[in-house]
């Protein structure tokens, strides 16, 4: 059956074929509408032409399609007259874009959960010495090692948390042997993560399982397996110890009179097994929590989960009393823990704009980043960092990250959560595309009663009727006046999801770049418009966080016009951006050194404390001394 082609289908250069619902939902587009206002003027029919010829990457577009059978627009086979032919499986790049949208080649991952335990330790030996006319020897078993430990290292090569596993167990310690020989521990399990995780951890779910199962875990372990009384309590005590074979049952057979030593040693064992438990219970009192930031230095290792003690091998249980201990101890278990880690990416500034506004160009016009580019919404998927290199070796990381659209803290469009990525930047570049149609509404039609099932079933209907998707319409503003600035509105949309993301996070300083005033047509004036209502606006937030303050010169926000595709007016964007950047750092260090003084103060006068409270307490004891005389 011949499903109609989804309108999202059509915003992302994609023909009549058949999408899987699932891929379909993945990019929350919520309707045509939306789309199709960026279809309006830079998207057209044969566009992914049109794109091949722009960026002259193109590896057909000087081919005749009739001639050659490989023939291909940006990764879709050519049909007769030359139009990429959508019906068609995809190569090249127009297949790693449906691989992406499926999410199948995920390369980038920022955040995960994983499951960490530290190896079990080595168990100690009973062994005796044996020599030929030596009977009973000395004991001589070896100690077990101890278990490996979990320790994540912080790695600026790393810059996902794709390698991540769901579980990391660390290698437990060997086992002692005969004549002395102490068991190896095991290795520490090192895993790299990358600058900017924050690890925490979290309650585990098997606990939680654990306490709803019923009173079935009550039974005893005997009752369970039909086991005779002594033989589950052999099995209970050779969890703990490692028993000589002669000495299975020896607590309950053992003649009359004679000291069950075992017991003893037991006692000695629960009083450290105690200690060991109230020490780990201490330390797990706060869950862990850990922040890899830009302070972290390289190679920095975090033990995360520890490794057992090893076992003690009968030599440890040697007394005066007792000549030939018979038994040993079993190493202990590793620590377990769940923990989640998020990665936020560290960079100095954070590019945030609605999709196709120009952020991925404006990184590769300032620095040696290739991001993709391309006149479509959500080119960008995943975040990219780029270094912006000054003549005098200064640098300015800039992160590129997807496009923002109203909405997006409802999980429309690719939703908000990669917007952690600018959670720490200093500063904000808004990129704004100045150019953008005056009087077209960029909105989304119905975002606000938008839900999935509702597009799901509206899909489903279309399938069924076999109806083509609607031809791409453009909502008109029919309020058209003077004061409506589309660049604006755009804005202020940025200004609401980054709000809805974090509160206070549009009080970082920012700056806003107004692209695309290359196209002469619209931008001068859109820019005008624009500067006044954006200052307008700004001195407007300004002034309710905080009323008692002006609208200061100092607390303007700097707008600069700017071509990212063809580099214009670029070194006054860097240099106001290291400006910012630069005044923001010495706020911060300076901060810093304020909080060092306070401590070092704090100290000082701790100390000058103690030494007034000994000089009276010795004062105090002379005179006392001098009275008795
Ligand atoms: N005329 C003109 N076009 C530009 C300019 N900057 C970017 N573009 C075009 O705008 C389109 C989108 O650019 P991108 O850099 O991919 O936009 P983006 O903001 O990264 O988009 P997403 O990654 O989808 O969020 C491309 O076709 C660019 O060639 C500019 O200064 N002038
Ligand atoms: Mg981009």
């Amino acid at each position: 059956m011949h499903k109609a082609l989804h309108p999202r289908a059509v915003a992302l250069g994609f023909g009549h074929r058949h999408y899987p619902s699932s891929l379909l939902c993945r990019v929350h587009i919520p309707s045509a509408s939306y789309a199709h206002v960026y279809t309006s003027r830079s998207f057209t029919s044969t566009w992914p032409m049109a794109q091949a010829q722009e960026s002259g990457t193109a590896d057909s577009t000087d081919k005749d399609p009739n001639t050659s059978a490989d023939a291909s627009v940006d990764g879709w086979p050519t049909t007769a007259e030359g139009l990429p032919d959508y019906t068609a499986e995809p190569r090249g790049r127009a297949k790693g874009v449906e691989w992406k949208l499926r999410a199948k080649g995920r390369n980038f991952v920022d955040f995960c959960r994983i499951k960490v335990s530290g190896g079990q330790g080595g168990d100690g030996c009973v062994s005796f010495h044996r020599e030929k006319f030596v009977a009973f020897g000395q004991p001589n078993g070896g100690n077990g090692g101890r278990g490996g430990n979990v320790i994540f290292e912080a790695s600026s090569n790393e810059t996902s948390l794709q390698h991540i596993p769901h579980t990391a167990s660390a290698p437990r310690g060997v086992h002692g042997k005969g004549s002395l020989m102490h068991g190896h521990s095991g290795k520490d399990l090192v895993i790299k993560v990358p600058m900017g995780t924050i690890i925490r951890e979290v309650p585990s779910p098997e606990k939680e399982k654990d306490s709803d199962s019923g009173d079935e875990d009550n039974v005893p372990f005997h009752k369970l397996l039909e086991l005779g009384e002594t033989e589950a309590k052999d099995r209970e005590m050779s969890k703990r110890w490692v028993l000589y074979p002669r000495l299975t049952n020896a607590w309950t057979t053992l003649p009359e009179g004679k000291i069950n030593y075992f017991e003893e040693a037991q006692a000695w064992v629960a009083e450290e097994d105690r200690i060991v438990e109230a020490r780990r219970a201490a330390m797990s009192k706060k869950p862990l929590l850990l922040d890899v930031n830009e302070h972290t230095e390289d190679n920095t290792a975090f033990m995360v989960a520890r490794g057992g003690g090893g076992g003690y091998g009968n030599p440890h249980f040697l007394t005066t009393q007792n000549r030939a201990p018979k038994y040993a101890t079993r190493g202990r278990e590793g620590q377990t823990r769940w923990l989640t880690l998020e990665l936020k990416t560290i960079a100095d500034a954070g590019l945030v704009g609605l999709p196709n506004a120009g952020k991925s160009t404006f990184l590769q016009a300032v620095s040696n980043a290739h991001p993709a580019i391309a006149p479509y919404p959500f080119t960008t998927l995943n975040p990219y960092i780029g270094t912006v290199d000054y003549p005098d070796s200064y640098q300015v990381k800039v992160a590129d990250i997807p496009g923002l659209i109203r909405g997006a803290h409802r999980n429309v469009g690719l939703g908000h959560s990669f917007l952690r990525h600018v959670e720490r930047s200093k500063v904000l570049v808004y990129v704004i595309d100045i150019a953008a149609e005056f009087g077209v509404k960029r909105q989304v039609k119905g975002v606000d009663d938008w839900t999935p099932e509702e597009e799901y079933n509206q899909q489903e209907a279309a399938a069924d009727t076999e109806t083509v998707a609607a031809a791409p319409t453009v909502e008109k503003d029919t309020s058209v006046h003077a004061d409506y600035s589309q660049p604006f509105e755009d804005w202020k949309t940025l200004l609401d999801e980054l709000e809805a993301y974090q509160p206070g996070l549009t009080r970082r300083p920012s700056m806003i770049i107004a692209n695309k005033a290359d196209v002469t047509e619209v931008a001068p004036k859109n820019l005008q418009l624009f500067q006044k209502l954006a200052l307008e606006e700004w001195a407007r937030r300004r002034a309710t966080i905080n009323p008692g303050s002006s609208t200061a010169a100092d607390a303007d926000i700097r707008i600069v016009p700017v071509s990212a595709k063809y580099k214009k007016n670029i070194v006054k964007v860097t240099s106001i951006l290291r400006e910012i950047v630069e005044a923001e750092k010495a706020k911060e260090s300076e901060a810093v050194k304020r909080q060092e003084q306070r401590e070092q103060q704090d100290e000082e006068e701790a100390s000058h404390v103690k030494a007034t409270r000994r000089n009276i307490l010795h004062a105090q004891s002379h005179g006392q001394s001098k009275v008795e005389e």
